[in-house]
This record gives C-alpha cells, structure tokens and sequence, in this order.
C-alpha cells in the first residue's frame, strides 16, 4: 500500500479570507477571528485603514451551486465564505479517504494546528471508519490566530506545550500527534512567530520529531526561517519547508535554499489559479509547472528531499463539491510524473520513502 503525505484540513481558512468587496484590489486586509454562532466562526475582515466589518457570503449558497459556479470557486476560493468551512464536511472527507484508499493511499498527514480549528477527536473517528492512518499536528499557525494567551507564553512554555501534544496528548485528549505543524509564519515573521518557531526547535531537539513550517509568501521567508530553527537547535533534515510552489520561483534560488537540507514540499497540487489572491505578484504555478519543478530538483540530486501534497483546505477542492479531491496526486500527477522522465522508483521515493524517513522519530 501506498504511504503518501497528503494534507487536508477541517480548519476553516478565514483567517486568509479576503473581503470580498475588496477582491484583488487592494493589499491584502488582516484578519483576526470575531464571535462564534452556531459552532460556525465568523471572521471579522479588518482593512488596511482598520474598520471592521463582518465578511459577507457571495452571491449563491455553496451547498446548492451548480457546476457554473466551480471555475468561479476555483479562482476565487477564498471569497466564498461557506466555502473556508472545510470543518462541516466529515461525510465528504470519510468519502474521500476511502477513495484514497483505494487508490492506494494508505497515510495522510493533517497538520491543521491551534489556531484554526484542529479536531482530533474527529480525525481519530475518521482514521477508525477508514483505516488511513492520519497524523495529527501539534503547534500553531500563523500570528492572527494566535490568542493573547499563546502571545504571553514564554518560549518555554511554547515548548512544553508542544512536547505535551506529542506525548500525551493534545486539546484535552488523549490523542497524540505525530509531527509538529504546520508552524505558520508570515513576512515579515512576527514575534509571536519567531518565538514558536523557538519553541519548536527546542521541541524538536527533545523528540527527534518531524517539523513542518509554513513560510511567508516572500522568497527570502524561508531561508529566514531556517536560520532561526538553526539558531534554536532545531534539525533542518527532519524538517518540511512547505508551500515551495508558491515562494521560491528562481532556479539558482531553490538550489541555493535545497543546499540547506530540509524536505522540499510541493503541496498545492491540484490549484490552478490566474490569480493568488494572497499575493498578486506571485504567478500560481499549474501542476505541469509543479512536475517540471520537482523533475529539476531530480535531475539537481534532491530526489531524496522532495515530497507532494494537495493541502486541500476549502471545499471546492473536495470531489463532492467538482474538485480533484485526495487521489489527485495518486491517479493524475504520478502519470504525469511518469511521462515527464520521472522513474517508478523515484516516485516510489516521493510518495514511501522520503514521508516514511520524515515521519519516523530519530
Ligand atoms: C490552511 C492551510 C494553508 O495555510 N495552506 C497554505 C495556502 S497558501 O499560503 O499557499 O496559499
């Protein structure tokens, strides 16, 4: 069976939600969470001149939209706000998990942290049902969704509540996780930031675990980031630098950056998008860009370095809702890879080898 690290979410994604008003206009706003109602968060959306307004729904109710509406969401995934409810569809995630399975995916690793709502009880529930193992992620994500309570801890603290979720359990539960992140990190980095990412190091260095981080979207995010895990003591080998897709673009960059040692994650397999709404200057790249990125990095040495996702976080991505749901990688891309000069055992190594050898503790 195949082991394949594949991420997906129940978080919602609001704290990236753009207002819809504002779409692809304007810097992007902040976003901090507001009230709850109906075990649904609502997101307050707050503009660069720092008015607050709630974000509204668009224009159609996404549990009845028509196939019209799916190249709409696909381009506009963030502007929808049921769509960021990735939480509501436990049906859908059981659907496609058995799906994976059978199309030989046998783990997937879902590293939605504190912050955006983890749900281990329910992944456990899942996991069960299923029989894909799922790893959980301990951590945190990005500054606006730490609480003020996560803001005054001391990197100590950060670090024993780290090594809590790995060896006890997380959230009140006895359910422990198997890696740490996604850490989430923006550009600049942040304080708060600085200081889990610390944290992590340390928590690494007491489990020989393995990290994932979520860089900023700039090109020099994580080179930064490296330098401080570094710094902290932290093991770059055991260590993901995610979302390389949307980062680093420079040839002579990503090798300069690949010369460090961390895995190299290309995890948006499956997102075509003309224009990413996070950062208009950064061109999305399709998944041909994606094959053809990870055959340089083959053809560079790295094959032992490279790992593939979908961290599939909005709805429209599930098979349910027209998307390429979790055997995307498994019954497109690795045909891709095939016709593109990339060997059966090399693929092999992306999708068994190299997430067994991140996976397993030191
Ligand atoms: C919540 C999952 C996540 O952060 N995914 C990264 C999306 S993007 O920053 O690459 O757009």
């Amino acid at each position: 069976m195949v082991s394949l690290v594949i991420l997906f979410r129940f978080s919602n994604h609001a704290p990236r939600f753009r207002n819809p008003a504002r779409r692809f206009r304007n810097p992007a706003p902040h976003f901090r969470p507001g009230s709850c109602g109906l075990g649904l968060m609502v997101w307050l959306c707050e503009s660069a001149a720092g008015d607050c307004r709630k974000v509204r729904s668009e224009k159609f109710a996404l549990s009845t939209h028509q196939a019209r509406d799916v190249h709409w969401l696909q381009q506009n995934p963030y502007s929808h706000w049921e769509n960021l409810m990735l939480c509501q569809e436990i049906e859908a995630l059981r659907d496609e998990l058995l799906c994976f399975k059978k199309a030989g995916g046998g783990t997937i690793v879902e590293n939605t942290t504190t912050g955006i709502n983890r749900d281990l009880p329910a992944l456990r529930k899942l996991a069960k049902d299923t029989g894909v193992n799922i790893v959980a992620g301990a951590g945190y994500y990005v500054d606006v969704t730490h609480s003020d309570e996560t803001r005054k801890m001391s990197v100590e603290k950060l670090t024993d509540v780290m090594v809590k979720e790995v060896l006890h359990g997380a959230d009140g539960t006895d359910i422990r996780c198997g890696v740490i992140g996604e850490i989430g990190t923006g550009w600049p980095i942040t304080e708060s930031e600085k200081k889990i990412l610390r944290a992590t190091a340390h928590a690494q260095k007491q489990l020989g675990c393995p990290v994932i981080i979520h860089p900023g979207r700039n090109r020099a995010a994580p080179l930064e980031i490296v330098r401080i895990l570094q710094e902290a003591g932290g093991d770059i080998s055991k260590t993901v630098m995610s979302h390389l897709d949307r980062t680093i673009f420079d040839h002579a960059e990503l090798l300069e950056f690949a010369k460090l040692g961390s895995y190299l994650e290309y995890d948006l397999f499956g997102t075509e998008m003309l224009d990413y709404p996070f950062n208009l200057n950064i061109d999305m790249p399709s998944d041909c860009q994606r094959v053809q990125r990870l055959a340089f990095l083959i053809k560079e040495g790295y094959e032992d370095r490279i790992l593939v996702a979908h961290d599939i976080h909005t709805k429209n991505r599930l098979t349910k809702y027209g998307g390429h749901g979790y055997s995307h990688i498994l019954k497109n891309i690795v045909p891709k890879m095939l016709s593109r000069g990339i060997s059966q055992k090399q693929v092999d190594k992306i999708l068994i080898e190299n997430p067994k050898q991140w996976l397993t503790f030191k």
